[in-house]
């Protein structure tokens, strides 16, 4: 099938994740590192709820997160040698040897699988990305058919790889660019309905 992917979901170690959500916990560490898991395991478990995802793999070196991941059946793979987000998606793209290979953002709690699907098929064989909601950063890059990735993750992403040559694609898809770094990103994915364990990691403020 061509739009056939499979994905790599980068997320760093709890403790160092999500520094700018830190507030929304009112900074009990424990309760921020649940947060930040919560937030990667909704995003998993959307995409390997849709059908145009062949295989799911995380990259990290968080052995809580690689013990959770396993219990959706998504194996992690450990950080390259080299640091860095860019670094990390490389790794897990070379480790998965697949025809197509795509990146997704691991902090998109209200992610529906209709979107992702509507995304990946808009892609139509290109490699082509997803703006966040403020079209500045990327919450989905996806590489053309036995291409490269070519990953520009960082500060003005969607810049980047609008750069380097990726098509920007604007669907309706709000689950899909509503990416979590603010408390307030955090209030509008919980009107959008977010999964069930970010539901259930939500600090006190929301309820
Ligand atoms: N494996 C891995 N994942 C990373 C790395 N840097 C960022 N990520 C993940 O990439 C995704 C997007 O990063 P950000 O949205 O900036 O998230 P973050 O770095 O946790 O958040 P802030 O601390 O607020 O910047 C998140 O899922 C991160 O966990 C890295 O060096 N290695
Ligand atoms: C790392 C990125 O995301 P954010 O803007 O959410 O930090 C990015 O868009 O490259």
């Amino acid at each position: 099938m061509r739009d056939e992917v499979d994905l790599v979901v980068p997320v760093k170690t709890l403790d160092r994740a999500k520094t700018r959500l830190t507030s929304a916990t009112g900074g009990d560490p424990v309760s921020h590192a649940a947060l930040a898991l919560a937030l990667a395991m909704d995003t998993v478990s959307a995409a390997l709820a849709t059908p145009g995802v062949r295989r799911v793999v995380t990259v990290t070196s968080d052995p809580a997160v690689a013990a959770e991941m396993a219990a959706l059946g998504v194996e992690a793979i450990p950080e390259p040698a080299e640091p860095g987000l860019n670094e990390a998606l490389m790794h897990g793209a070379r480790a998965l040897r697949s025809n197509r290979v795509g990146a997704l953002q691991a902090d998109l709690p209200a992610l529906k699988p209709g979107e992702l699907q509507a995304a990946l098929e808009a892609a139509a064989g290109r490699r082509a990305f997803v703006p966040d909601r403020q079209g500045t950063g990327t919450t989905l890059l996806l590489a053309a058919p036995g291409g490269e990735l070519d990953p520009r993750f960082g500060v003005g992403s969607a810049g980047h790889h609008r750069i380097s040559g990726a098509i920007a694609l604007f669907g309706p898809w709000p689950s899909l660019r509503c990416d979590v770094d603010t408390e307030e990103d955090l209030r509008l994915a919980l009107t959008l309905g977010l999964g069930v364990h970010t539901a259930n990691a939500l600090p006190a403020w929301t309820t």
